[in-house]
């Protein structure tokens, strides 16, 4: 495979904090390059399996929980529970937030990736920062590039609801004239935001644990909002928009276009998740399937992309306020293996501020992200 762009490819470790003075741009340029740059090429293993089919589960209509149903509530939770228990992925229907909201969030966000280059990079991502503009990831790895724009904020419900914090942030850095985008980002904040209260609390009932266990770790939760927008690739089949990986934080909440290309590995085999305009896909992650002891599964997914259609995702990255100690409730412990003092854990305690340096500083999230976190952590606070 011929290189479009004259450049030394560094064979990285799994991180490293810059790219190796390798300044590749992620723009219409490249995108219309008879030949995938080798950076964006993926191994073998992660592209060549398509997926096998859909992921028959039927999504899970909420109108009952929201209306205090018992029967309806018990329902969706045991819906929840054997998605959890297996693939760690569903899709909500009837979810509470208005489509105009939606349909306005994906608007602005185009809007935003739009732009000429140099508007976009007027934001650009800082370095170890979770919040900007990034093409591609150039600017953080030299291989394997996702063939992808992002656009990233925070969304600290406690203070963003109140301060407007996303409004602030985008006509800061966009300018007056985006001050309505960042009012609608802000707003499908904060329906994001009251989605995932419900959806903890459906989850806790589904563990059997007090319907309110988590509302006061992520009440006041720092959350990430994530545009992607996937350029169509003309050798689609050789890179991936997302590689496989699996979330490192609590939960995920995601709306996709209807172009299809989010897909998971359960029982495996890489399964389509079926775009379906008025669901949102809700995935467990890492750091949930440490609050709960392992009981749910945070769960391998890409994203591919194709050669005809842009594709684009609205990412609600949902984490417990960061200076929190994520730690399983006494209930989900373990019953203690023959002849142990306490009941087994299977993560240590840990901070998502801990987590969100780790993956932005030390390690490429993937698909052993936690494992190799839970080895990094206990070197950190080893004397
Ligand atoms: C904590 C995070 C790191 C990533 C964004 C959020 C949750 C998902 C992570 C990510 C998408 C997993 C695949 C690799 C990654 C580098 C990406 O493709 O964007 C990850 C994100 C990141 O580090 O920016
Ligand atoms: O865009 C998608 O469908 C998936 C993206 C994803 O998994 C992520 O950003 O973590
Ligand atoms: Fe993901």
């Amino acid at each position: 495979m011929e290189s479009s762009i004259s450049s030394t490819l560094v064979l990285s470790p799994p991180f490293q904090p810059n790219n190796n003075g390798v300044n590749l741009v992620f723009d219409a340029s490249l995108q219309q390059q008879p030949h995938l740059p080798t950076q964006f090429l993926w191994p073998h293993e992660d592209t060549a399996y398509a997926a096998a089919d859909f992921l028959q589960d039927p999504p899970i209509d909420l109108t009952g929980f929201f209306l205090g149903d018992p029967r309806a509530t018990a329902s969706a939770a045991a819906q929840i529970r054997t998605a959890c228990s297996t693939h760690g992925f569903f899709q909500v229907v009837n979810h509470g937030v208005d489509p105009s909201t939606i349909r306005a969030a994906h608007h602005h966000m185009d809007a935003f990736f739009s732009l000429p280059l140099a508007r976009k990079l007027a934001v650009k991502r800082e370095p170890g920062a979770l919040r900007g503009y990034s093409g591609a990831h150039a600017d953080r790895f030299s291989s394997k590039l996702p063939w992808k724009e992002t656009f990233s904020f925070t969304y600290n419900h406690a203070h963003s609801a109140a301060t407007l914090d996303v409004v602030d942030y985008i006509k800061s850095g966009l300018g007056p004239h985006f001050e309505h985008s960042g009012c609608v980002l802000q707003q499908y904040c904060e329906a994001m935001h009251a989605l995932s209260m419900a959806i903890f609390e459906l989850i806790a009932i589904s563990l059997g644990v007090e319907r309110s266990e988590y509302c006061e770790l992520f009440e006041d939760g720092c959350s990430v909002m994530r545009g992607n927008n996937y350029p169509p690739c003309k050798e689609a089949g050789l890179t991936l928009g997302t590689g496989p990986h699996s979330d490192p934080n609590a939960l995920t909440l995601l709306h996709q276009d209807e172009v299809g290309g989010l897909e998971i590995f359960s029982d495996s085999k890489w399964r389509a998740i079926r775009p379906c305009h008025d669901a949102v896909v809700v995935n467990i992650g890492d750091t949930f399937m440490a609050l709960c002891n392992g009981r749910y599964k945070s769960c391998l997914h890409r994203a591919v992309v194709n050669k005809e259609r842009v594709r684009r995702s609205l990412v609600f990255f949902v984490n417990p306020n960061e200076d929190k100690v994520v730690r399983p409730p006494g209930e989900l412990l373990l019953p203690g293996y023959e002849g142990a003092e306490a009941p087994t854990r299977l993560y240590p305690d840990f901070k998502w501020s801990d987590l969100r340096d780790f993956t932005q500083n030390h390690y490429r999230a993937d698909t052993s992200t936690l494992q190799h976190f839970v080895s990094w952590l206990s070197n950190k606070t080893q004397p």
